[in-house]
């Protein structure tokens, strides 16, 4: 087993983390996918279909498939693991002392995968174990309240961990409904067999990041998105620790468009080449990028704005960073760009994975030399992400 390292977006991928989508997806409904960040209802059996199709494209192209629960579970049967996956899932302010402290007991006594069972599809109020006595938390909550909150979103692996160079970012999540992602990859990464030796980059900082905005432009190279998500303070934290560790020499601090559409940095940008991304039309000349560059005595010096390609080319020490022109009218370009067009996960320098319903950019993709790998996705997509949205790379070869 290689260690883990990740050096670029596009060196032949070997391993990745991966999460299908289980029963997290059947709590939504219509009252609640908003603030649990679906735009729709999934059917979930066909988005498990959907998913294990992907799963299938990457292994088939020799890629070692991770899945998160798995993952999960091996991690909860570590004693010190599953009392801290515990302490994770019961919240005293929700529940209040004395549900609180009946849900701990009982969870304590269950095994790994029960645990992680309700660590990723939380609990309602009825699913609570009977317990002695009246708690008035249980009766003013109606019986399909959330006592756990479910985890529809960990199917965006890309977002709760990113590994850059020999070391994991774990991500301080902005939304609400995404923050608890970060206590389950912790221990992931702190008590799994295959991971506990993992050095960590960003530590304990708390300003917010998401592994959706951190694109790996060269070794040493990082572009970050500056948006809905991760903020300017995220940003700069991680630039300092990038630099402290050594694990970086530039980083790109890329402003992009606070609103749904343009989440992540990778929505609307992603490379498919060590020189060339695809990129949504609208961005292409609009975007820009400030450098952050260690001064030396542990500063940290910003030079711009500049617009991106520029700085991007200048950073990555290459002429320039070509965009494959998808040549797309507007609105067909903002309707792909919706649907993850952008998105793409790259195998290899040249190949990728992207949603075969973004039939345009495809083709321009294919037409400028790039395999694309099409995966349905008409369930997926719900969540809005798409093929690099859902896989967090553990182990690229170098380019
Ligand atoms: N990197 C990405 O763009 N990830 C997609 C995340 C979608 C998820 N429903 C979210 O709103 O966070």
């Amino acid at each position: 087993m290689t260690a883990p390292r990740v050096d670029s977006e596009v060196g032949p991928l070997r391993t990745v983390l991966l999460h299908r989508p289980g029963n997290e997806l059947k709590r939504l409904t219509p009252r609640n996918n908003d603030q649990l960040l679906f735009d729709g209802i999934p059917w979930v059996d066909r988005a498990q279909e959907e998913h294990d199709a992907f799963a299938e494209v990457l292994r088939g192209r020799g890629v070692e498939v991770l899945l998160l629960a798995d993952t999960l579970r091996t991690t909860l049967a570590d004693t010190r693991a599953h009392a801290a996956g515990v302490r994770a899932a019961v919240d005293d302010r929700r529940l209040g002392a004395e549900l609180g402290d009946s849900l701990r007991s009982h969870l304590s006594g269950v095994d790994a995968a029960t645990l992680a069972e309700v660590l990723m599809a939380g609990m309602t109020f009825e699913e609570l174990p009977a317990s002695e006595g009246a708690s008035l938390v249980r009766m003013m909550n109606r019986p399909h309240d959330f006592a756990v909150d479910p985890l529809p979103n960990l199917l965006f692996t890309r977002d709760s961990s990113a590994w850059i160079g020999g070391r994991v970012a774990i991500s301080s999540l902005t939304m609400p409904a995404r923050r608890r992602e970060t206590l389950l990859l912790d221990l992931v990464y702190a008590y799994h067999p295959r991971f506990r030796h993992a050095d960590r980059a960003y530590g304990a900082h708390s300003a917010p990041i998401e592994g959706g905005d951190i694109l790996l432009l060269a070794p040493g190279v990082l572009a970050i998105g500056v948006g809905e998500r991760t903020t300017a303070a995220g940003a700069e934290s991680l630039a300092r620790s990038v630099f402290a560790d050594g694990i970086a020499h530039t980083v790109l601090a890329v402003p992009i468009e606070q609103s749904r559409a343009t989440m992540h940095l990778d929505t609307v940008c992603t490379m498919v080449a060590a020189d060339a991304v695809v990129m949504y039309p609208l961005a292409r000349d609009s975007l820009t990028a400030f450098t952050l560059r260690p001064t030396g005595d542990g500063g940290v010096k910003v030079a711009g704005p500049a617009p991106f390609l520029d700085a991007a080319a200048e950073a990555m020490g290459i002429e320039r960073l070509r965009v494959i022109d998808t040549g797309l009218d507007p609105v067909t370009a903002e309707r792909e760009q919706w649907d993850d067009g952008n998105n793409t996960l790259a195998l290899a320098p040249g190949v990728v994975v992207g949603y075969e319903r973004n039939i345009e950019t495809n083709a321009r993709l294919a037409e400028a030399g790039v395999e694309v790998l099409p995966i349905t996705g008409s369930e997926l997509g719900s969540g809005r992400g798409g093929p690099r949205c859902m896989s967090c790379p553990i182990r690229r070869d170098p380019l």
